[in-house]
């Protein structure tokens, strides 16, 4: 099986539907942003915070190119689409899932979370300009987009499997 990578913003559910999803297709589950954490020896607030974004977005493209290209299931980073060339290496692949959710619905999500420099509650002006700014490079991406806003994690785990086999 080629590589399942799930891409979407902060909060649309990918960590959570990627272990039920691997789990379900018995293939091994990673997680960029863990990976990005074990490679650092930091946690991404102290990268952000001592290093700066541009070193974790480095360390970010290493993570994905390095990461198996069969039987797995990837959950990437909400900033993934950001650079050029990830985007290049996610959209010549089949199984790139967008999961998408209403804006509101992912603040609410992530209000008590403040494991996201990108993501302040105190700036929610700033933060909906970025949900709506990479929008269309997910959907440029992704062969798939499910609105995981009012569905369950099991009921999203299904629907990714129904329409890879379309
Ligand atoms: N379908 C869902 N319904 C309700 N809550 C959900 C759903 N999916 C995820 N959540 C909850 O939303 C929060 C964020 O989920 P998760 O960490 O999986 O998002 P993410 O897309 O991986 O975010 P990030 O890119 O920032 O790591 C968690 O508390 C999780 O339990
Ligand atoms: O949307 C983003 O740019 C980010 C999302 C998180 O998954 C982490 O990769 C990091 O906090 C940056």
């Amino acid at each position: 099986m080629e590589a399942i990578y799930l891409i979407g913003f902060m909060g649309s559910g990918k960590t959570t539907v990627s272990q039920e999803l691997a789990k379900k297709l018995e293939v091994a589950v990673y997680d960029t942003d863990q990976e990005i954490v074990k490679l650092a020896g930091k946690t991404i607030n102290e990268i952000f915070s001592i290093d700066g974004e541009e070193k974790f977005r480095e360390l970010e493209s290493k993570v994905l190119y390095s990461l198996p290209l069969k039987d797995a299931v990837v959950s990437t980073g909400g900033g993934i689409i950001g650079s050029e060339k990830n985007r290049a290496f996610l959209s010549g692949k089949m199984n790139v899932v967008f999961l998408n959710a209403e804006f509101s619905i992912i603040m609410e999500r992530l209000k008590d979370d403040d494991t996201r420099p990108l993501l302040s509650t105190n700036n929610i002006e700033a933060a909906e300009t970025l949900y709506n700014s990479r929008i269309p490079f997910y959907r440029e991406a992704a062969f798939i987009e499910i609105d995981t806003s009012c569905k369950s994690v099991s009921i999203i785990v299904n629907e990714i499997i129904q329409r890879m086999k379309k």
